[in-house]
C-alpha cells in the first residue's frame, strides 16, 4: 500500500514539479516583459486619474510623507520620500542613474539618448558656464532681433493677440543657437525645425515602442517612422557640423583652435577639447548638438509621463520655463512695476556697455544685481516646476537604503518635488517654510519676492538663487547630477523678461479659461503691445 501511495506521490511529482517549474518561469518572463512589473514592489499603490500623474503624485505624497508609493503607470514608478533626497542624489551612478534612466524610457540603443554625456556637461559645466558674461551681447541681439521679427505684428500703443507658446519656442531657440552654431545657421528654419523635432521624435519612438512588450521591440524597430525621421535629423546635424568642423580640426602638427566666446564655433571648440581624437567627427558633434538641444528640451520631461508636459512636446525646456514666467507676469500684474522699478533703478546705478559693434547690452554683472526678478523666476519655478516629480533614476541594482527600504534592481525611482516645494501640501516643512522671511505669503501662494526676502537674512545670499539646488529647491534636481546648464538658462529667461518689460505690456486675453495652469499648457494667448512711454529709451551710460 506505502508503495502504490509513493509510487502516486512519484507519478504526480513527475508533471508537477516540471509544471510548477514551467509557471514560476512563465510568470517571471511575463512580469518582466508584458506587463513590465517590477518584481516585489511592497508599497501602497496610488490611484492614478485619468493619466493624471500630478494630482496623484499629490495624492499618494498627502497619504504617504514618509514612506514610498507607486504611480501605476507605465513603466510603474515608486515614489520616495523627500526625506530620503541626499541618499539618492549621493548614491554612486554604477548602483543607480538617472543617464540609465533617460536611455531606458527612450530606447538608448536607438535614438543615442543617455549614453555617456561627460563631455557635453563638462562643456557646459565649465565653457559655457564660465563665458555667459562674454556671451551677453550676443544673447541680447538675438533676443531683440528675435522678437523684431517674430512679433512684427505687434504695433506701438495697441494690443495684439501672440501665441506666446510659439513665439517662446522660436525666441528661445534662437538665442541658444546663437551660443551654439552661431549666427547663420541659428535664424535657418531647417537647422530650428531639426533641433526642436530631434526631441519630438525621440520621444514619439519611447511612445511607439511602449506600445510593443520588451520582447518584440527589436522587431518593431526598423520599420518606426519616429525612428527614420530621428535619423534623419542626426545626418542634417552632422551635414551642418562639417563645415564647423573642418575650419576648426587641427591640421596634422598644429595646435587645437581657440576661438573666443561669442564667435562662430566657440562651443563647437570646447566640445572638441573633451572629445578623444577618434571622436572628432562631424558625425559626433552633430550627435551631441542633438544631446544638447534634446538636454536642455526634454530629458526628464519625458521620463515622467507627465500628460500635461507630453502635450508640449515641442516645446524647450527654457522655453516653457519662460512661457511659465510670462504667464506669471500676466496672471500677477501687481508684481510689474516694481520689477520695472528694479531694472530702472539698477541700470540708472550702472548704465549699459556697448558692445565692438557700438550696440548697447546690459553686462551680467548688472542683470546679476535685480533680485526681484531673480526671485521672480525662481518663485514661477518652485510653484510649476516643469514635472511634478523629479530626480529619477533607474536601478542598476538592488539597493537598500539607510532606513531599511530595499528597491529592487530595475526600478524606476523618483522624488516628489512639486508636492515638497509646497508647505500646504504636506506639514513636513522644506527649507524654505523654515526660513521663511517676515511678510513672506504661505508657500502655496505665489509670492514674486520671496527668495529676495530670503536673500537679505544674513548667510543667505548665494542659498536662495535661482539657480541654487538643496533642500526645498529642486527644479534643477541636486547633487552630482544637477542640470549643469541652468546658469545659461536662467540668464537667457532673464534677458527676454527684462526685454519684454522694458518693451511691452502683456495681460492674459479677457476670456482666458478658468484654469490657467492648463490653459498655459494648451494655448496661452498672451496680450504685447509696444509700451508707447518705455520703449526701447536710451539708458544713460557711466
Ligand atoms: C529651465 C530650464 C531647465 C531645467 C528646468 C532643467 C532641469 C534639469 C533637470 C531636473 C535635470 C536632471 C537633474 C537630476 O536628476 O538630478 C537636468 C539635467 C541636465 N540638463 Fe537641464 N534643465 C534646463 C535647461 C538646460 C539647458 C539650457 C541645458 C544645456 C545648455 C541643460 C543641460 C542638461 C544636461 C546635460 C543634463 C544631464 C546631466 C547629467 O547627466 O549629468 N539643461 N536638467
Amino acid at each position: 500500500m506505502a508503495g502504490q501511495v509513493l509510487d502516486l506521490f512519484y507519478d504526480w511529482a513527475g508533471v508537477l514539479v516540471p509544471t510548477v517549474a514551467i509557471a514560476s518561469l512563465v510568470t517571471v518572463v511575463l512580469r518582466k516583459t508584458i506587463f513590465e512589473i517590477p518584481p516585489s514592489l511592497n508599497f501602497p499603490v496610488v490611484h492614478v486619474p485619468s493619466n493624471d500623474t500630478r494630482d496623484a503624485i499629490l495624492e499618494g505624497y498627502r497619504k504617504y510623507p514618509d514612506s514610498p508609493f507607486v504611480l501605476p503607470i507605465n513603466p510603474p514608478r515608486v515614489v520616495l520620500p523627500m526625506s530620503m533626497f541626499k541618499e539618492v542624489v549621493e548614491t554612486a551612478e554604477e548602483d543607480m542613474s538617472f543617464r540609465e534612466l533617460v536611455h531606458f524610457m527612450f530606447s538608448g540603443h536607438n535614438t543615442h539618448l543617455g549614453v555617456n554625456v561627460d563631455e557635453l556637461v563638462s562643456a557646459i559645466r565649465i565653457d559655457l558656464t564660465k563665458s555667459i558674461g562674454a556671451l551677453m551681447p550676443i544673447l541680447q541681439d538675438e533676443c531683440k532681433l528675435a522678437f523684431d521679427t517674430i512679433l512684427k505684428n505687434v504695433k506701438e500703443g495697441e494690443w495684439s493677440a501672440v501665441l506666446a507658446q510659439g513665439a517662446a519656442l522660436q525666441i528661445v531657440s534662437r538665442m541658444s543657437g546663437r551660443v551654439f552654431v552661431g549666427p547663420e545657421l541659428c535664424r535657418q528654419p531647417g537647422y530650428l525645425r531639426t533641433s526642436t523635432m530631434f526631441t519630438a521624435d525621440a520621444a514619439k519612438v519611447r511612445n511607439d515602442l511602449q506600445q510593443y512588450n520588451q520582447l518584440l521591440r527589436p522587431f518593431a524597430v526598423p520599420f518606426l517612422n519616429s525612428l527614420k525621421s530621428l535619423r534623419g535629423h542626426l545626418q542634417d546635424a552632422k551635414k551642418w557640423m562639417d563645415p564647423i568642423t573642418n575650419e576648426l580640426l587641427p591640421k596634422k602638427g598644429e595646435r587645437a583652435k581657440i576661438v573666443p566666446a561669442g564667435s562662430r564655433g566657440a562651443w563647437i571648440s570646447w566640445l572638441l577639447k573633451y572629445l578623444p581624437d577618434h571622436e572628432k567627427t562631424s558625425t559626433k558633434l552633430g550627435l551631441l548638438q542633438m544631446q544638447v538641444s534634446f538636454a536642455s528640451l526634454h530629458t526628464t520631461t519625458g521620463a515622467t509621463t507627465n500628460v500635461r508636459l507630453d502635450i508640449e512636446i515641442f516645446q524647450t525646456r527654457t522655453q516653457l520655463m519662460f512661457k511659465q514666467a510670462l504667464l506669471d507676469l500676466a496672471t500677477y500684474p501687481q508684481f510689474v512695476d516694481g520689477l520695472r522699478q528694479e531694472i530702472d533703478s539698477v541700470l540708472a546705478e550702472d548704465g549699459e556697455a556697448i558692445d565692438e559693434n557700438g550696440q548697447l547690452y546690459i553686462t551680467k554683472a548688472t542683470i546679476a544685481k535685480m533680485k526681484n526678478l531673480d526671485s521672480f523666476l525662481k518663485e514661477s519655478q518652485r510653484l510649476t516646476p516643469l514635472a511634478f516629480d523629479g530626480m529619477s533614476r533607474r536601478l542598476h541594482k538592488k539597493v537598500t537604503f539607510s532606513n531599511g527600504i530595499t528597491i529592487p534592481k530595475g526600478v524606476l525611482l523618483t522624488m516628489p518635488i512639486y508636492p515638497s516645494h509646497c508647505k500646504s501640501q504636506s506639514e513636513k516643512n522644506p527649507i524654505i517654510g523654515r526660513d521663511c522671511a517676515p511678510n513672506s505669503a504661505p508657500l502655496d501662494v505665489f509670492d514674486a519676492y520671496r527668495f529676495a526676502r530670503l536673500r537679505e537674512i544674513p548667510g543667505n545670499e548665494a542659498k536662495y538663487q535661482s539657480t541654487a539646488t538643496g533642500e526645498g529647491q529642486f527644479t534643477f534636481g541636486h547633487g552630482p547630477n544637477a542640470c549643469p546648464g541652468r546658469f545659461f538658462a536662467l540668464y537667457i529667461m532673464k534677458v527676454i523678461m527684462i526685454h519684454v518689460l522694458r518693451n511691452y505690456d502683456l495681460r492674459l486675453l479677457p476670456d482666458a479659461l478658468e484654469d490657467v495652469q492648463l490653459v498655459c499648457q494648451i494655448l496661452l494667448m498672451g496680450l504685447f503691445r509696444l509700451s508707447s512711454d518705455r520703449g526701447r529709451e536710451a539708458v544713460s551710460l557711466k
